[in-house]
């Protein structure tokens, strides 16, 4: 086990950006008339341009070495064939198994061919999808389904959900799915006034069957159902179950047939190439579904495959632990210039913080450097007109990802000109900047005085400078929506076998949990609550007085 900052490419890395310091991008480029090309590299339907970074050939030879020697090439050998990664938890880390199972017989497991289990259940999902789309089922008043509304929170909701909506060119006609997560109960109360209990149908998400969010919105979803004419004995006809706690679902009332298994190699921000990615599929269908998984299996394969100098996930995590160890960048910004993706970095956002929000090493000792970032973003051109201002002049580095496609869905005289065009004036400026002497030549060419030019100058002047990834793709179809995810997911993975911190785990979340039921009760009863700070004692009586 390694601290990172004892490997000697961490120390020649140190080192190197000192020497760095002085050097801008604008003049990497001005030196090396073929940048560009070097710092570009292709795979699955997507190609990264890097140029924009504060990097030279040496920085992306000293990163390469840091990754190298901080063991990935092992630690992918490991995921791929599932040993158990997961160290905290004993457990295999195999979501590349879920996008794997028609390109390969066989991945055993602790004795199972998890394969096996994989083409069953992608079987048992086409069957209940085809069902639905062709009316087949039927609601317990004969009625066909025209909405199936997916409950599930975290990992069990946010992804499919952002597939879902960046597939939406894809969507079938006939049913719409929705999503309900929040336990606010205005999420489930805006959603069910728009439905009709005959045609619904109810997807319980939770690989537990044991989160409070999702089991009170799915009974709440169930009492809305038995008082709007549905029988307890009709319940499995509007109610199926993505789950691992079989039992549990049974319980609830969902037919054992209709229940879709999971399982403890996949971890919930992981899992929407489960069976969790079921609403997914009856969005936009099977077929589909299909080009999602193979889209992120090409990932897979690129992952597993081409060198590291040639690797996206690798190049891309490398850069950032650059930013984030060397430069003291505490944030990534994930911006895409596709409405439908507009949603992306809020799952990246989750995908990264909860695997890489870690302070440990795996053998336990406290990290000693900075490890996962805050990851936040939104669509172009929205965000220009918000938030850029910051990256362009706030103090803080915040290195950005720009993604878009070359093609729209839905071309509208020059709209995607202008959308691109936008997305790449964006990392343009990041890296040009403004100099002090285009400032005051601009303002001189508007007519301004001396002492306007005086006084305006240093607010116009732009430092650029700041690092920027591009990637493109040539549209935005299921397979490189799928191949996209998967570069993001392996990114998490590259930086946290850097940082020798397990990805995979999620104990600080339980605090939280614990504490949350414990006040609930609190809330609910007449407890003493002396031994609680005074804070949060006082928060306690003022909900307890406003429902009094
Ligand atoms: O699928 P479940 O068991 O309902 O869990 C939902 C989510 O809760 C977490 O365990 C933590 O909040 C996530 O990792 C998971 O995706």
């Amino acid at each position: 086990m390694h601290s990172p900052t004892t490997l000697s490419a961490w120390q020649a890395l140190t080192q190197h950006q000192k020497d760095m310091s002085a050097t801008d991008m604008a003049s990497l480029f001005k030196d090396d008339a073929t940048r560009t090309q070097d710092f570009t590299a292709s795979a699955a339907g997507w190609t990264l341009d890097y140029s924009k970074n504060r990097a030279t050939k040496h920085t992306l030879t000293l990163l390469i070495d840091l990754v190298k020697e901080a063991g990935i090439e092992d630690a992918i050998k490991g995921m791929f064939s599932g040993a158990h990664i997961n160290n905290t938890e004993d457990r295999s880390v195999l979501h590349v198994a879920l996008r794997a199972s028609h390109a390969q017989d066989t991945l055993m497991v602790d004795g199972v061919n998890v394969l096996e289990e994989v083409r069953a259940t992608l079987k048992k999902m086409d069957a209940f999808v085809a069902q639905l789309h062709s009316g087949e089922w039927k609601g317990h008043t004969g009625k066909t389904i025209t909405d199936v509304v997916s409950i599930g929170i975290g990992g069990s909701y946010l992804g499919p959900k952002v597939v879902a909506e960046a597939l939406t060119p894809y969507k079938k006609d006939g049913i719409k799915v929705h999503f309900v997560a929040n336990i606010d109960g205005s999420d489930i109360t805006g959603k069910l006034k728009q439905l009709d209990p005959e045609t619904t149908l109810f997807v319980i998400s939770s690989k537990t069957f044991g989160t409070l969010e999702t089991l009170s919105n799915a009974n709440a979803a169930r009492d809305w159902f038995l008082s709007h004419g549905g029988s307890a004995a009709s319940v499995s006809k509007h109610f199926a179950a993505v789950s691992s706690n079989v039992k549990k679902a049974v319980e609830f009332g969902m037919a054992e047939e209709n229940i879709f298994p999971m399982w403890d190699w996949v971890g919930g921000r992981y899992s929407l190439w489960s069976a969790i990615g079921l609403p997914v599929a009856i969005a936009v269908g099977m077929d589909n579904f299909y080009e999602l998984l193979d889209g992120a299996h090409q990932m897979d394969e690129h992952f597993r495959t081409a060198p590291l100098a040639e690797n996206l996930p690798v190049i891309m995590g490398a850069l950032g632990v650059w930013y984030i160890n060397f430069h003291n960048a505490q944030t990534h910004a994930l911006i895409p210039y596709d409405h439908y993706l507009r949603a992306m970095p809020a799952h990246i956002q989750q995908l990264d913080m909860e695997s890489n929000g870690k302070a440990n090493l795996l053998n336990g000792d406290g990290v000693e450097t900075d490890t996962g970032p805050i990851i936040w973003g939104g669509a172009g051109t929205n965000g220009q007109h918000a938030y850029h201002q910051l990256l362009h002049q706030g103090t803080r580095l915040v290195p950005v990802d720009f993604i878009a496609p070359l093609a729209s869905h839905n071309p509208i005289k020059d709209h995607h000109a202008q959308l691109f065009a936008n997305c790449l004036s964006q990392s343009q400026a990041l890296m040009v900047g403004k100099t002090l002497e285009q400032a005051q030549q601009e303002l001189r060419d508007a007519g301004a005085t001396d002492e306007q030019i005086a006084k305006i100058t240093p607010h116009k002047v732009i430092k650029g400078n700041r690092p920027s990834n591009t990637l493109l793709t040539n549209k935005m179809t299921p397979a490189t929506v799928g191949a996209l995810i998967a570069l993001y997911e392996h990114r998490t993975f590259v930086q946290g076998t850097i940082w020798g911190i397990n990805s995979f785990d999620q104990w600080g979340v339980e605090l939280g949990k614990v504490l949350g039921t414990d006040i609930f009760n609190r809330l609910v009863s007449d407890s003493d609550n002396s031994a609680l700070d005074a804070s949060t004692q006082a928060l306690i009586e003022a909900f307890k007085k406003a429902q009094a």
